[in-house]
């Protein structure tokens, strides 16, 4: 029996119902597949451990989740309680950082029985590779003067090394798909980093003759989201810009409550993370209706970062048949409850189950 340790933090918000939700449907495969299970231990990070503890997680936090297979995660934030950044810089961000989980990804794809916005979609399946340990997101920088003097300093960082790790990560995922690379750049407004950016991107290019790319600002990428999804194939970009650009993404899919991502340690150091591109959902918490597929999708993303890929994509198929027999959450039009979602997805799972595929 192979034994995967996950930690899981479902945090604030909705990320308490979605990640409940995922964990039994990540139980179901583990029956379904019989040599393998998951052992869950539940973290009560959050907002309201804030208020309690005074801190987003115990000092020795990061110790306790080393020695996990991975970490589970659904959202922070809870605006009523802690300020935003002082909470996902206390939980979120801390854990990307220190965990060195210096790649984001981010798929984007249409899936069956989910009304994109757009009038065509085609069948668009794109991946953002997003920097996910320095640049826009930085807490370098300072506040000076007060009243109508003040001022605020943000810096962003860009190293050689950060840079060139997520474009040689794009690479490499382009070559399993289908060849192309874009980078997301703002090298016209942007001074110093984007100008950098492109440079390397152009360097590490050329190692990867076999990989067709081209360099779009990031403002007219924004609208080729919407105008021509179907175009891209591997997405390269910053932290900030691959924030912006996968919930567009996410948005042109139907809802960002369908959208997975992964949080990954390249070095095999740490725990990799695995939580939705959503975030905690304040304006329907409690309401019994938060979509359950981001999460449950970012769990298939789990499955395969596992080595676990035949799961992972008969739990995705089965996803899918359920949402093209539209049985939806109201995000997406439908008015099924997390609960009815999670449990349709179950049935299904051990209906593939008993006809032994
Ligand atoms: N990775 C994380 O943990 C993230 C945390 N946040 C935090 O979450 C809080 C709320 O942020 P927002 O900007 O409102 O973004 P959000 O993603 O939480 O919500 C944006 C909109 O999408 C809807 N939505 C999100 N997930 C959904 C789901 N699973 N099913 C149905 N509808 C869903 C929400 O109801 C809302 O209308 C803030 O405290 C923010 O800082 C925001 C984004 C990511
Ligand atoms: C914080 C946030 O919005 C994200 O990581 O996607
Ligand atoms: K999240
Ligand atoms: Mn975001």
């Amino acid at each position: 029996m192979k034994t995967f340790k996950i930690a899981s933090i479902p945090g604030d918000g909705i990320g308490k119902e979605v990640v409940p939700a995922a964990n039994k449907v990540l139980k179901t495969i583990a029956d379904i597949h019989g040599g393998i299970q998951f052992n869950f231990t539940d973290f009560p990070w959050s907002c309201e451990h804030y208020l309690e503890h005074g801190e987003m997680m115990p000092e020795d936090a990061l110790e306790r989740l080393q020695n996990f297979d991975s970490i589970f995660l659904g959202a922070v934030g809870n605006l009523k309680l802690v300020p935003d950044h002082i909470s996902l810089w206390g939980m979120l961000i801390k854990i990307r950082r220190e965990f060195e989980q210096v790649i984001n990804i981010r798929p984007a794809k249409v899936l069956k029985g989910i009304r994109s916005p757009l009038l065509n979609p085609k069948d668009f399946d794109l991946i953002v590779v997003r920097e996910n340990s320095e640049g826009e997101y930085s807490s370098v920088g300072g506040n000076i003067y007060k009243g109508e003097d003040e001022i605020a300093i943000q810096n962003a960082i860009f190293s050689r090394k950060a840079t060139e790790r997520a474009m040689r990560f794009a690479f490499e995922l382009a070559s399993k798909r289908k060849k192309h690379v874009t980078s997301a750049t703002k090298s016209n407004g942007i001074y110093y980093s984007m100008p950098f950016w492109d440079s390397v991107f152009e360097d590490v290019s050329k190692d990867y003759s076999e990989i067709q790319t081209d360099s779009q600002h990031i403002d007219a990428l924004a609208a080729f989201f919407v105008t021509r999804p179907h175009q891209f194939d591997v997405i390269v970009a910053s932290n900030l810009f691959g924030d912006i650009l996968t919930d567009l993404g996410a948005g042109i899919m139907g809802s960002v409550g369908v959208a997975p991502a992964a949080n990954i340690n390249v070095n095999g150091k740490y725990p990799s993370m695995f939580e939705p591109v959503h975030g905690s959902a304040p304006d329907i918490v409690g309401k019994g209706i938060a979509n359950p597929i981001g999460q449950i999708w970012t769990a298939k993303m789990m499955l395969d970062h596992f080595g676990e890929e035949e799961l992972g994509s008969v739990l995705l198929d089965v996803v899918e048949s359920v949402t093209n027999d539209s049985i939806l959450t109201p995000d997406v039009g439908g008015n099924y409850t997390t609960e009815e979602v999670t449990n349709e997805i179950i049935k299904r799972l051990k209906i593939v189950e008993k006809q032994g595929v």
